[in-house]
């Protein structure tokens, strides 16, 4: 399907107006000649090749882009070049489909990867970041002379970006920014109609959302960070930089979690004094939820490095767990719980608005190998909830074998189990997340006009 690279929400104004800018709304200028382009260059030459480190990091492998991030070229760098260079690999990979279909129309052949590169930083910045075009292809042309794999192709490099910058980007398909694999499968699960929506949900940096500690006033929260509340009570809000530096943070009365990441541990429903186990816990977003609830928590995670963020997150917050670092199968307790809660490992495929290398990282057998560790966490988990207690399973994949398939399947193997169906407007979760069965898909494309949400899947059983 082809549509305007400007479809869409917010996502379509800003592409518009970024495309028309792109366009050259100002007089043509010679790119190289400008003292003002040179100075610009200058500072961020070494920020954009960590941008490119970044983004090859990230389409390399998963973990890539933490590798990078920690390589000595980026980490070198001042903290604030080495966040425009992540905000630039970033920007790079949300449209990555959309830039390479740019860039095919007026590259003749496939030119060498490292000018690919190039290039594909320079077009983040100008169509997504709106880097004054004179300023990025003075940069990229710069960082072509540098290395002697480039150095051939500076003149192409030049003609490429300026012809973008007078003749505009022209028409790109926002569903070629999604792996052809991952769309293919979103397409035969969800529809044509849905894919677009899913691919247009990825294209933007989505707002930060905070859930906040009881007791704690929503609206004014929202109002010192110019946000505003989302149902459930999550405060969402565009602001950006150091959390640090946000208002209360060190009062400790809110963490930050996605509004549907927010779900789970609300559909879990639990009151003061009910023991819950959180079996896979870190770094703690649901934790802190349902300890804030008053529930008496053991957080079980097998990592105990992320198990040290849930730690520090606890101790800002003011709240209490008996934190376990082992494999939940693993662990010799003879405890059952009120409430058990599986947030279990899956691919992330949801979380891609916030982690766009998610989508690249993910390989198509790594859905079947997770979703055999899925089955198995749910069977451990299920031995721990004492009769009448209940059972929230969630995965953030939009992959059906890790979230629907699971639960079919295990309410096939335990009788003993049933759903009780959710109530969105109760667990602040959109309408149009519940399924026919009771349990809530929630999709990036849900709340477009409040910027998006992560996908989610969750369902509440109950041992009867
Ligand atoms: C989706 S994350 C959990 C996120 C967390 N619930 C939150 O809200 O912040 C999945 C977690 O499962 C942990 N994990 C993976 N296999 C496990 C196992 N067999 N037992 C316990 N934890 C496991 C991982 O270390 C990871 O921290």
């Amino acid at each position: 399907m082809t549509s305007g690279s400007n479809a869409g929400g917010n996502s379509g104004a800003r592409g518009r107006r970024m495309a028309h800018k792109a366009r050259g709304n100002r007089p043509a200028r010679p790119v190289e000649a400008s003292a003002q382009s040179d100075e610009a260059a200058d500072i961020g030459v070494e920020a954009r090749i960590a941008a490119g480190l970044l983004l090859n990091g990230a389409l390399e492998k998963r973990g890539g882009l933490d590798e990078a991030l920690s390589s000595p070229v980026v980490a070198a760098l001042p903290g604030p070049d080495r966040a425009f260079a992540r905000a630039v690999a970033m920007a790079a990979l949300r449209r990555l489909g959309e830039i390479d279909q740019i860039l095919d129309r007026r590259l003749q052949k496939a030119p060498p990867a490292p000018v690919r590169t190039l290039l594909r930083i320079a077009l983040a910045q100008t169509l997504v970041l709106e880097t004054p075009a004179f300023a990025a292809v003075s940069t990229a042309v710069k960082l072509a002379e540098r290395d002697p794999k480039t150095r051939p192709y500076k003149n192409l490099v030049n003609a490429v970006l300026r012809g973008i910058d007078r003749d505009g980007p022209g028409m790109t398909s926002p569903t070629g920014n999604l792996p052809d694999w991952i769309a293919a499968r979103w397409r035969a699960t969800y529809g044509e109609a849905a894919l677009l929506g899913l691919a247009l949900a990825g294209r933007d940096e989505p707002p930060t959302d905070l859930s906040l500690k009881p007791g704690t006033e929503p609206a004014t929260l929202a109002e010192g960070v110019e946000g505003s509340v989302l149902p459930g009570g999550t405060v969402r809000t565009a602001r950006r930089g150091e959390l640090a530096g946000w208002p209360d943070y060190q009062a400790g009365t809110w963490w930050v979690q996605d509004a549907a990441a927010a779900v789970p541990a609300r559909l879990l429903e639990v009151s003061a004094g009910q023991t819950v186990l959180d079996m896979c816990a870190a770094p703690g977003g649901k934790t802190l939820q349902l300890a804030a609830a008053g529930a008496s928590v053991v957080a079980l995670d097998r990592s105990e490095v992320r198990l040290r963020r849930l730690r520090q997150n606890f101790e800002r917050i003011g709240l209490d767990a008996e934190v376990v670092a082992i494999p939940a199968e693993d662990w010799d307790d003879p405890r059952t719980f009120d409430a058990v809660l599986l947030d279990a490992p899956c691919t992330a495929t949801g979380t891609y608005r916030r982690n766009p290398e998610v989508l690249r990282a993910t390989k198509p057998s790594e859905v079947a190998k997770l979703a055999d560790v899925q089955h198995r966490l749910l069977d451990v988990a299920a031995e721990r909830v004492k009769p009448g207690g209940r059972l929230v399973y969630c995965v953030c994949s939009l992959e059906r074998e890790e979230g629907e398939t699971q639960i079919i399947a295990f309410l096939r193997r335990n009788p003993a189990f049933r759903t009780v169906p959710a109530d969105p407007s109760r667990v602040g979760a959109p309408a149009e997340a519940l399924t026919p069965e009771g349990w809530l898909r929630i999709l990036p494309s849900m709340w477009a006009d409040r910027g998006g949400v992560d996908g989610f899947f969750a369902a509440r059983l109950e041992r009867v």
